[in-house]
């Protein structure tokens, strides 16, 4: 059984592949958080800018197999494109790696996806993925230390970027810490565009899809 918030289709908003149309699977729960506002000052994961309880979202629901789940993805992708390009779904959440296992995966393979994965990193994913993007939060300890793109949100005291530059990633990226769910407006943007100015090894991450007024 998969438990399911939301899944649309919409452009990849953040990371390396910043502007790739993907279908978003948004799976309920996360093991770092209830997403309950009154827990968030308690939890290990306290700057979540998302909502991912329950499966009232558009086009959630709880799915009993990898098959129901797979077709019920596959029909958000526009079939008149098939013919020119490959589709593409991202697995997030909430935590995804707590529910995405290897039979999903295969379903979606068979239905000629290539899959993606955003993951905090406490959990180690079935093994085949097709991209993996890993984003460290500061009190989680670490499991997943390697993978396509390590995308640190900045900035967050108890994870600095230099405590991961070692690991094996293709691509880093710091995302500014959108502030507003707190109802403060920090100054990030300029302070990751400082560091990543000071550090090239580190790309600048805005969230696309915040710009452009889209999911
Ligand atoms: C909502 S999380 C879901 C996937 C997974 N639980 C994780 O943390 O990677 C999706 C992405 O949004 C990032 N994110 C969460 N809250 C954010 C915020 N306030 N500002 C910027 N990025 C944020 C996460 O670090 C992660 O890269
Ligand atoms: N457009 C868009 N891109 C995204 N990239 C990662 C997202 C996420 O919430 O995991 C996300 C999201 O929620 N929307
Ligand atoms: S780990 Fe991801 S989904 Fe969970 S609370 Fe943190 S940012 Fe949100
Ligand atoms: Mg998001």
């Amino acid at each position: 059984m998969y438990s399911v918030k939301e899944a649309f289709y919409s452009l990849q908003g953040e990371g390396a592949r910043a502007g790739r149309a993907s279908v978003f699977c948004r799976f309920s729960g996360c093991n770092l958080w209830s997403g309950r506002e009154r827990d968030r000052a308690t939890s290990v994961c306290r700057f979540c800018d998302t909502d991912f309880v329950g499966i009232n979202g558009q086009n959630g629901g709880r799915f009993a197999t990898a098959d129901e789940l797979s077709s019920h993805l596959a029909s958000l992708w526009p079939t008149s494109t098939l013919e020119t390009s490959k589709p593409y779904v991202v697995f997030t959440g909430g935590e995804p790696l707590l529910q995405l296992d290897s039979s999903l995966l295969m379903a979606m393979h068979d239905r000629g996806f290539e899959v993606a994965v955003e993951t905090n990193g406490t959990l180690q994913p079935p093994v085949g993925i097709d991209w993996i993007c890993v984003s460290p939060k500061g009190r989680a300890p670490l499991r997943l230390t390697q993978g396509n793109e390590l995308k640190l949100v900045y900035p967050q005291a108890d994870a600095r970027p230099e405590q991961f530059t070692d690991l094996a990633f293709d691509h880093f990226f710091l995302q500014p810490m959108e502030l507003d769910f707190q109802g403060s407006k920090g100054n990030t943007l300029t302070e990751t565009v400082s560091y990543c100015l000071s550090h090239p090894q580190w790309r600048l991450s805005v969230q696309i899809h915040k710009l452009a007024g889209i999911d």
